[in-house]
């Protein structure tokens, strides 16, 4: 895989702030009862960081980054994505808003079985009705390294490649953020290790911010903050994270 820097400038005079949640709240009803997924959360993310969020099974993980991305309204509290806050926005802009300006890693790819590489990539833009910025496409194609198999179906693709096309797919917007949910989950380290490599890179290389949800000590030693989360709330995090520090505190928080 080539290198990022060659190819595309760094994002000039980005905001102070790429994601910011001030005490978000985020209540289900289930039933007679309600449960409380999120509590009190409040938390800055810079431009061009790297953040892994961890914790127990069932503790708000992904309700956390469905918020943040705007997949998900919370019950209370603000949600900003660069200088817009999408808790102000109605559905309909919010969805707009999501498509054009934030990109999503899924553990399970989510890419469109009969279109080709180069055409899941861009479908974003088709989407938003941009034009295809060739300079950015071969870029984004060559640093994930599937220049040569931009024509196949993902049928045709190992899961690892075909895990590079979504981060592609979600890079080529130059989005706000890119919001990653488990996704090296499926793949073996090998992949693993290539896929986390990359969301790596878009953030030092491009300074892309890159915010993912793992289970895995591993992946999150790529990050470069681990925050923490139990029963809903941010219980602490961890700068320049290591896989040997952040076992030993999931030890501690308990069943993962
Ligand atoms: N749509 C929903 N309706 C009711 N409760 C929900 C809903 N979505 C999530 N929850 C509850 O909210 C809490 C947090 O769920 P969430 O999926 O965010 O946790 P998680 O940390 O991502 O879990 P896991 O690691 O197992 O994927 C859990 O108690 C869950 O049962």
């Amino acid at each position: 895989m080539s290198s990022f820097i060659s190819a595309s400038p760094i994002v000039q005079s980005p905001p102070r702030s790429a994601v910011r949640l001030t005490d978000v709240r985020k209540t289900y009803r289930s039933g007679r009862t309600r449960v409380t997924a999120l509590d009190h959360i409040s938390v800055t993310l810079t431009p061009g960081s790297f953040t892994a969020i961890m914790g127990p099974s069932g503790c708000g993980k992904s309700t956390l980054l469905h918020c943040a991305a705007g997949l998900d309204q919370p019950t209370r509290g603000s949600v900003w994505l660069g200088e817009t806050e999408i808790t102000a926005l109605k559905p309909k802009a919010r969805s707009v808003f999501r498509r054009d300006n934030v990109g999503f890693v899924f553990q399970a790819y989510n890419l469109m079985a009969a279109l080709t590489v180069e055409q899941n990539v861009t479908l974003p833009l088709l989407l938003a009705r941009r034009r295809t910025d060739r300079t950015r496409l071969e870029y984004v194609l060559a640093a994930v390294g599937l220049a040569d198999k931009r024509d196949r179906r993902p049928a045709e693709l190992s899961g690892g490649q075909q895990q590079r096309v979504a981060i592609a797919r979600a890079l080529i917007t130059k989005p706000h953020a890119v919001f990653a949910d488990e996704p090296t989950g499926a793949l073996d380290s090998r992949s693993a290790r290539q896929v986390l490599d990359l969301l790596r890179r878009a953030t030092t290389e491009l300074g892309q911010t890159v915010v993912m949800v793992t289970h895995d000590p591993v992946a999150a030693a790529h990050a470069d903050r681990v925050l923490f989360l139990a029963d809903g709330r941010l219980v602490g995090h961890m700068d320049s994270p290591t896989v040997a520090a952040v076992t030993n505190h999931m030890t501690h928080l308990g069943e993962w």
